[in-house]
C-alpha cells in the first residue's frame, strides 16, 4: 500500500481534519491542530505530506521518527501537531486494513469503559451550578471549569475571594455529589498560585490544571509540597523528550497530553506509560472534535493510568460546530453515565461524514482566541 494525497480541512468551530489517501482505496483520518495556528499547522502538515507521497502508511514508527528528526528542528506546538494529525490517519488506515479498532494493534483493551468529564462556565465561569445541575440530569458527575479570570501576576485579596466565593457556591448547592476540576489556565503566576490554592482547599477540587504556565514547570514540585490538591498539566507539552523531565523532577499527579499536539498516538501512548512508570494518572487533553477524542480514547483504552478523558461536547469553544457534527456513526461517543464504552468500528471508529467535511470546510472560521488585558493595559494570560 502507499500514500497517494494528503488534503486538509478547516472547519468550524475551530478544528483542522487531515485525509491521508492510499492506491488501495482505504482512507485515514486526522486532526492536526493548534486551536489559534490551524493556518500554520496546515503549513506545517502541507510541508510534512511532501514527503509522504509514494510511502507505505504502515510504517507508522518510521515515519514518525523521520518527521521528527529528518528536519534538525524539532518539537513545539506547530510540528508536533502537525506529526499528530499525520500519526493519527496513519494507526486509522492501519486498523481498517487489518480489520481491527487501532486499540487492539496497542495490546487489547484495559477496561471496557472510560470515564469522562464536561466542561461548564465558559472563559468567565459563570451559571457554574446550574449548568452542572443539567449534566447531572443526563448522567455526568465530574466537570472541569476555569478556575479564575485574569488574575495579576499579584492580585489583592479581593481577587481572591471572588474566586473562592464562586467555587464555595459549588460545594453549597451540590456537596460531595459531584467532583470537579479548576483549571487556572495558566492565567495564574507562580507568586499567586500558593495564595489561591490555599484558599481553595477546603472545596477539594480533584484538581488544579495548569497552576502556573508550562513554563514554569519547575514549580510544580513546589506547589506540590504546599498543597493535597493534585496538580494537573500537560496540554502545553508536546513530546516524551518534555513529558520526562516534569515526571524526574516530581510534583505532577495528573499528566494530560493532548493527542492533536503531542505527536499524536505513536507518541502519547509513550507518555502514557512513562507517566505509569511513576504512579502519574493519564487524563488526555481533548477541546477539540471527533478524531482527536478518539485517538485519545484508543491511548485511554490501553493505559492502566488513565482515570478521566476530556472531550468538548458543549464547551464554550464550539461555537458554530460540535463533535457529532462530522461523524455518520454518532453512537460511538454515546456516554453511559459520563463513560464512553470502547469503539468497536476498525481503525479510529469514528465513520468521518466527508460530505458535511466538504461542505463546512467551505467558510471555515480563522478562529484566534481573545487578547485579554489588565486593568493597567498589560497584556493578560487568557
Ligand atoms: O480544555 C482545556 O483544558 C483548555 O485549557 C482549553 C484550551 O486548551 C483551549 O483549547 C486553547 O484554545
Ligand atoms: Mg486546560
Amino acid at each position: 500500500m502507499k500514500i497517494t494525497k494528503l488534503t486538509t480541512y478547516r472547519l468550524p468551530p475551530r478544528w483542522m481534519f487531515l485525509k491521508i489517501e492510499t492506491d488501495e482505496g482505504i482512507v485515514g483520518w486526522g486532526e492536526p491542530v493548534i486551536e489559534g495556528r490551524a493556518r500554520t499547522v496546515e503549513t506545517a502538515v502541507v510541508e510534512m505530506g511532501e514527503s509522504l507521497i509514494g510511502q507505505d502508511p504502515s510504517r507508522i514508527n518510521d515515519i514518525w521518527q523521520t518527521l521528527y528528526r529528518s528536519n534538525f528542528y524539532r518539537g513545539g506546538p506547530i510540528l508536533m501537531s502537525a506529526i499528530a494529525g499525520i500519526d493519527q490517519a496513519l494507526w486509522d488506515i492501519k486498523g481498517k486494513a487489518l480489520g481491527v479498532p487501532v486499540y487492539q494493534l496497542l495490546g487489547g483493551l484495559v477496561r471496557d469503559k472510560m470515564k469522562t468529564y464536561s466542561w461548564v462556565g465558559g472563559d468567565r465561569p459563570s451559571d457554574i451550578v446550574e449548568q452542572m445541575k443539567k449534566l447531572m440530569a443526563v448522567g455526568f458527575d465530574t466537570f472541569k471549569m476555569n478556575g479564575c479570570e485574569e488574575m495579576g501576576i499579584v492580585d489583592s485579596a479581593r481577587a481572591v475571594d471572588t474566586v473562592v466565593k464562586k467555587i464555595g457556591e459549588i460545594r453549597d448547592a451540590l456537596g460531595n455529589s459531584i467532583d470537579f476540576g479548576l483549571d487556572f489556565h495558566g492565567r495564574v503566576s507562580a507568586p499567586m498560585a500558593p495564595v489561591l490554592i490555599k484558599e481553595l482547599e477546603p472545596f477539594r477540587p480533584l484538581f488544579i490544571e495548569e497552576p502556573v504556565l508550562a513554563e514554569q514547570a519547575e514549580y510544580y514540585p513546589r506547589l506540590a509540597e504546599r498543597t493535597f490538591i493534585p496538580i494537573a498539566a500537560g496540554e502545553r507539552m508536546f513530546s516524551r523528550f518534555e513529558f520526562k523531565r516534569v515526571f524526574a523532577q516530581g510534583g505532577l499527579s495528573i499528566v494530560q497530553p493532548d493527542l492533536s499536539h503531542a505527536g499524536g498516538i505513536t507518541e502519547c501512548v509513550k507518555i502514557a506509560s512513562m507517566a505509569e512508570a511513576y504512579d502519574i494518572a493519564l487524563a488526555p487533553h481533548c477541546p477539540l472534535g471527533p478524531i482527536a477524542l478518539a485517538s485519545c480514547l484508543h491511548v485511554d483504552f490501553v493505559s492502566r493510568n488513565a482515570v478521566l478523558q476530556e472531550q468538548s461536547m458543549g464547551i464554550h469553544y464550539n461555537q458554530g460546530g460540535e463533535v457529532n457534527d462530522y461523524v455518520r456513526n454518532k453512537d460511538v461517543f454515546k456516554f453511559d453515565k459520563g463513560h464512553i464504552h470502547a469503539m468497536t468500528g476498525p481503525g479510529l471508529g469514528v465513520d468521518i461524514d466527508e460530505e458535511v467535511v466538504l461542505e463546512r470546510s467551505r467558510n471555515a472560521p480563522d478562529w484566534h482566541n481573545p487578547v485579554w488585558r489588565h486593568p493597567d493595559g498589560a497584556v493578560a494570560e487568557w
